[in-house]
């Protein structure tokens, strides 16, 4: 039996943090895997701006755009009955002015459906967070490894190792907790790092590769299930191999095509013998 069957909200989340009842996040990017996942009693569906590597085959998550995430955000919103479905804010949608800001922010909630937003950074994104916030839009924060930087981290690299890193992290994430985040990713962070920022802020974290002392845990649905996902951080496990399922189902079909076992008789429909004795030309008279 399902304990929850409500529509999961914010309010939810920071209840789960209280009562230290670890939250399940996961990405998805389409309809039938939103339903999926939907189903499955994930609590929040990401639709993370890593669809620009795993679904449309980028090779970063820079290239890609609000249209991108649009199109994607109104498939899954369709789909979510039960989960909150957070969308990213790609690459320099929030970064020109406040009012652009907002603007594309409104977007993705009027027009992709989205119950929350989520934007990389800290501190210096805490008047955005705000003015977020205070526009009835809840905002997701994610600090750590911020793949949108990638071009300036110079790589997919653990973040905060160092004394002064960690430091930063830690008042990264007051400072969005400050300006009303409901919810912080930590990506790539040491397990003892993330573990100190969790017990140091009253929102939930959401780990990815922070080990287990975050309130909650997030993954690529790709990734886990081995789904023609190219990348395997460390932090991944599989618990699937559909991408391997999916080849050689596709491969016995075009076997069967190539020998004529498909179609069978099952697969087909037929015509009545008299249309078919009219067709060629032999109409018997009664
Ligand atoms: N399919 C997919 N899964 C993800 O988790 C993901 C994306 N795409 N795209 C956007 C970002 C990029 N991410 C990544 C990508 C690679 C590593 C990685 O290889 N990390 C090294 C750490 C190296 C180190 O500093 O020690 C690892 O070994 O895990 C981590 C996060 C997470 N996000
Ligand atoms: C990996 C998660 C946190 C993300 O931001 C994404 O999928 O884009
Ligand atoms: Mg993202």
């Amino acid at each position: 039996m399902q304990t929850q069957t409500q529509p999961i909200t914010t309010t939810e989340l920071k209840k789960r943090k209280q009562q230290k009842q670890p939250v399940a996040v996961l990405t998805a990017y389409d309809y039938p895997t939103a339903k999926i996942v939907d189903a499955a009693g994930v609590d929040v569906i990401l639709v993370g701006d890593s669809l620009g590597m795993v679904v449309l085959g980028y090779e970063s998550t820079v290239p890609v755009t609000m249209e991108d995430m649009l199109h994607h955000a109104k498939a899954v919103t369709r789909a979510a009955k039960r989960a909150l479905v957070v969308v990213d804010m790609p690459f320099l949608s929030y970064h020109g002015s406040l009012d652009d800001a907002v603007k594309n922010a409104g977007r993705l909630m009027q027009e992709g459906l989205a119950k929350a937003v989520k934007l990389e950074g800290g501190a210096e994104l805490a008047p955005l967070v705000q003015r977020l916030t205070q526009a009835g839009i809840p905002v997701m924060g994610h600090i750590g490894l911020t793949p949108q930087s990638v071009h300036q981290l110079g790589g997919y690299k653990v973040q905060g190792k160092d004394r002064e890193q960690a430091q930063k992290l830690l008042t990264d994430a007051q400072a969005l907790a400050d300006a009303g985040a409901f919810a912080i990713v930590l990506e790539c962070v040491p397990q003892e790092v993330a573990q100190m920022v969790t017990d140091r802020i009253e929102i939930p974290t959401i780990g990815i590769g922070a080990g287990a002392g975050c309130d909650g845990q997030v993954l690529v649905l790709h990734d886990i299930l081995q789904f023609a996902s190219s990348l395997s951080p460390k932090f991944v496990k599989q618990y699937a191999s559909i991408g391997s399922m999916i080849e050689q189902a596709v491969a016995q079909y075009v076997n069967e095509v190539r020998t004529r076992a498909f179609p069978a008789d099952e697969h087909v429909f037929h015509a009545s013998e008299e249309t078919i004795a009219q067709l060629y030309g032999e109409v018997t008279k009664p």
